[in-house]
């Protein structure tokens, strides 16, 4: 695929074809399916030479998606403000705990978690592309917590957008709500929800489709719905395996699906790996789907990996795309079917794609509080309960065939409450959030009904 050639169609197949910036803009497909590049560009070997950097990396992963439709160097200069963001310079370590086994760390950004990597690039981009067509664009954004602190970090006082945020109330952790509501920009709005992150999810895709919230201007997400939002996430299993010196398997926390399809697009474009592991919490749709065939909506539990209670992944759907061999109508099926009877049960040919593509293992909350006891009796590691749940996972993997890499995705000091009742003391606080301070907080509480939801947006 040439650069000036980077087209999207959507996962429903009834949406027409679009470039880069309108995919960007839009969030989701008027289909309500998700967008896809209609081919994998190819990414050459020396992507992941061992001494490309991140920026070269990302360069090189990233500009076959955009092709040509930002101003010249939009790129460079979104890669610029991201990089800079960035505590540490190699971006996204990798560190070994013990021979074979790895975690990459995500979470030296801004809000500490691996959500920057890609919503700075996002924020940056989306100016550029608003700043040349002069329009006005407001963003909606379910989150379980990292999303919506990244979104608001990455957007706040942005002049051409509004940014909503849902995320259900009491359910994310204190620091990540105040990273989110603590924000005094006039452009952000935090609406707290009775409900779960499926429901405030929904909300956002029943939004999107509002078009009396269109006058503003355009409407987009930037949850991982949004290709954007998974292109930034590539380049980091690039990185890994640049620094690394060979492939890996590895081992992604699973919420919303997004992470762990970035890396799976990362081998579409020719990155050698050694497979994926969707490692889950008790909210275990996805691992019952690709163990048993039988993709089912059960209501979201709490657990200490708020991140990841999730039922209704949203990127499950690029994966089944990819897995009917690009067909549109049977994917529309799938989903259809799923969200009028709350289950589908796979055919065999399909299940055998998925399950080629990726694997998936549940750990519930007892092995998560034991993980997170392991990683700091074993290896000295304070990791936060995401980053556990991926590590007790890891640890079932085989290192025969080659390394095991853990994605880490947040610090742990996020989440402090849950460390410290199973070591005993708080997590040294990662500067981002010292810096957070008291600062009073903004939000609105609204039922989980669309009407609730417009009533807040229209009222602000
Ligand atoms: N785990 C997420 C849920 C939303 O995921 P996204 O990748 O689709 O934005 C969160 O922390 O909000």
């Amino acid at each position: 695929m040439s650069t000036s050639s980077a087209r999207y169609v959507s996962t429903r197949g009834q949406a027409p074809e679009t470039d880069f910036t309108d995919a960007l803009l839009r969030g989701i497909a008027p289909d309500g399916g998700l967008y896809m590049p209609t081919a994998w560009p190819t990414l050459s070997p020396s992507a992941w030479d061992a001494t490309a950097d991140y920026k070269s990396i990302a360069l090189q992963a990233i500009a076959p998606f955009i092709g040509d439709t930002l101003p010249a160097g939009a790129l460079d200069r979104a890669l610029d403000r991201l990089t800079a963001g960035f505590a540490n310079p190699a971006v996204t370590p990798l560190v070994e705990l013990e021979p074979g086994l790895f975690v990459l760390e995500l979470f030296h950004g801004p809000t500490a978690a691996f959500k920057d990597l890609a919503m700075q690039l996002v924020a940056a981009l989306t100016d550029e592309a608003l700043a040349a067509s002069g329009e006005r664009l407001t963003i909606l954004t379910a989150t379980s917590g990292d999303t919506g602190a990244a979104a608001v970090r990455a957007f706040a006082g942005a002049k051409s957008v509004d940014l909503v945020v849902l995320h259900p109330l009491d359910r994310v952790s204190p620091v990540q709500r105040k990273q989110m509501t603590t924000v005094q920009a006039d452009n952000v709005l935090n609406l707290a929800v009775r409900g779960d992150f499926d429901d405030c999810q929904r909300l956002v895709k029943g939004l999107l489709a509002e078009e009396s919230l269109r006058e503003r201007g355009r409407l987009s997400s930037v949850n991982s719905i949004n290709w954007a939002r998974l292109a930034g996430q590539i380049p980091y299993y690039v990185s890994a395996t640049a620094q690394l010196g060979g492939p890996a398997t590895f081992v992604v926390p699973t919420g919303n699906f997004g992470d762990a399809f970035a890396g799976i697009a990362a081998t579409k474009m020719g990155l050698p790996s050694n497979g994926f592991v969707a490692a889950v919490n008790q909210n275990d749709a996805l691992a019952r789907a690709i163990n048993d065939g039988i993709y089912s909506r059960r209501p979201a539990v709490e657990s200490g990996s708020v991140s990841m209670d999730v039922q209704a992944p949203s990127n499950f759907e690029r994966l089944v795309y990819e897995a009917t061999g690009r067909d549109g109508d049977r994917t529309r099926a799938v989903f259809e079917t799923f969200a009028r009877d709350g289950a589908v049960t796979f055919d065999p040919d399909l299940l055998a794609a998925l399950r080629a593509a990726v694997s998936a293992v549940s750990i519930d909350e007892t092995e998560t509080r034991a993980e997170i006891a392991h990683a700091y009796k074993t290896w000295g590691r304070v990791v936060c309960p995401h980053t556990a749940v991926a590590l007790a996972a890891a640890r079932r993997q085989d290192r025969s065939n080659g390394p095991v890499v853990a994605l880490s995705t947040a610090h742990p000091s996020k989440f402090g409450a849950f460390v410290s009742a199973v070591l005993g003391f708080e997590p040294e606080p990662a500067p981002v959030i010292a810096a957070l301070g008291d600062q009073a907080e903004r939000m609105t509480i609204i039922d989980g009904t669309m009407d609730a939801a417009l009533a807040a947006i229209r009222a602000r």
